[in-house]
């Protein structure tokens, strides 16, 4: 695609061997062979409706033209299906467009990588995935968000805090298995009643000073051995669970955050598990992203995601 934000640079010496993302990706057509399609929820009503700093809005273009310039390595396919847009402040309805179309790509045998907007796009991104005949359907399904927050507020309207409570609500009112875990809360970033809602839900979490280089080891094994017991997973990433200087680029930057080679291989992992059916990345803020600095740190995980997402699905096929 030649056009928009897919362009950059261009090693023509270097042939196949040299070439870019934005010179492989097509606009997503039904039926082409399974590979990641990337959607957009260009979005920051949840964002403007919790009290944060908009400008997510743009974050799925600006993650696009981030991820633009990334190697490319075969036999990775890729394939755009736009934004979906919420210009006029009807959240609910831009979820359930975001939903449906996740869902037809979904049943089209794609890995769906959704672009935020704000945190918002986990309720669009979980709806899409367990909608009747869509990848989580049926069985068990694992959400695993990496995040300063639990997101698990109550509010009489949808924002960018609540995707997991109503993700957990819609699981518990359908009587289907749906485990929620968190890896990098902040104490100091989510108050007693969101502590005690985790708790009663049955969340599990790792606070972020609880993961170090001495602890990774013991939280990969455990998280993998997690990961055996469900059908379906379901990866969430929220920016802000990177430490401000590495993601200034968020509503909410964190004090403590996680650092890249914490983060890597929790991702990895899970993107890795054979059974990764979406994985989205949220909180992006442009007109909070010096140098594009919170763009970059996010078009490396996207590479990563897919990246471990291709070399488990390839193992598996081989
Ligand atoms: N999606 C982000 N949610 C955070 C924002 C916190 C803040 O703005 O300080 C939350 O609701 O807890
Ligand atoms: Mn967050
Ligand atoms: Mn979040």
């Amino acid at each position: 695609m030649s056009d928009g934000p897919w362009q950059g640079r261009v090693d023509a010496l270097d042939g196949e061997a040299g070439r870019r993302w934005h010179q492989v990706v097509v606009p997503w057509r039904p039926g082409r062979p399974g590979g990641v399609v990337m959607l957009g929820l260009a979005s920051d009503e949840g964002v403007r409706r919790n009290q944060g700093r908009v400008g997510a809005a743009q974050g799925p273009q600006a993650l696009r033209r981030a991820m633009a310039n990334l190697p490319w390595h075969p036999p990775l396919a890729l394939q755009d299906a736009g934004d979906i847009g919420c210009d006029d402040g009807r959240l609910e309805a831009a979820q359930q467009a975001y939903a449906q179309r996740a869902a037809a790509l979904l049943a089209d045998g794609q890995l769906v990588l959704g672009l935020g907007g704000g945190h918002e796009i986990a309720w669009a991104s979980y709806s899409g995935l367990t909608a009747p005949g869509s990848a989580a359907a049926e069985g068990k399904l694992a959400i695993v968000n990496f995040d300063a927050h639990f997101d698990l507020r109550v509010a009489p309207e949808a924002t960018s805090g609540t995707p997991f409570r109503q993700a957990l609500d819609e699981a518990a009112q359908r009587g289907r298995t749906v485990a929620y875990r968190c890896y990098g809360i902040s104490a100091t970033a989510n108050t007693r009643a969101l502590y005690d809602t985790a708790h009663t839900r049955g969340v599990d979490w790792a606070e972020d000073h609880q993961l170090n280089l001495l602890t990774l080891d013991a939280h990969l094994n455990e998280l993998r051995d997690w990961l055996d017991g469900y059908d379906h997973v379901y990866l969430s990433l929220c920016l802000d669970v990177l430490p401000a200087a590495v993601a200034p680029g968020v509503s909410a930057p964190a004090a403590r955050g996680l650092a890249m080679e914490l983060l890597e291989p929790l991702v990895c992992s899970v993107a890795g598990c054979g059974r990764l059916r979406l994985a989205d990345i949220a909180e992006l803020c442009p007109p909070l992203d010096p140098d594009g600095r919170t763009a970059r740190t996010a078009a490396r995980l996207a590479w990563q995601i897919v990246s471990a997402w291709q070399a488990a699905t390839t193992a598996a096929t081989a």
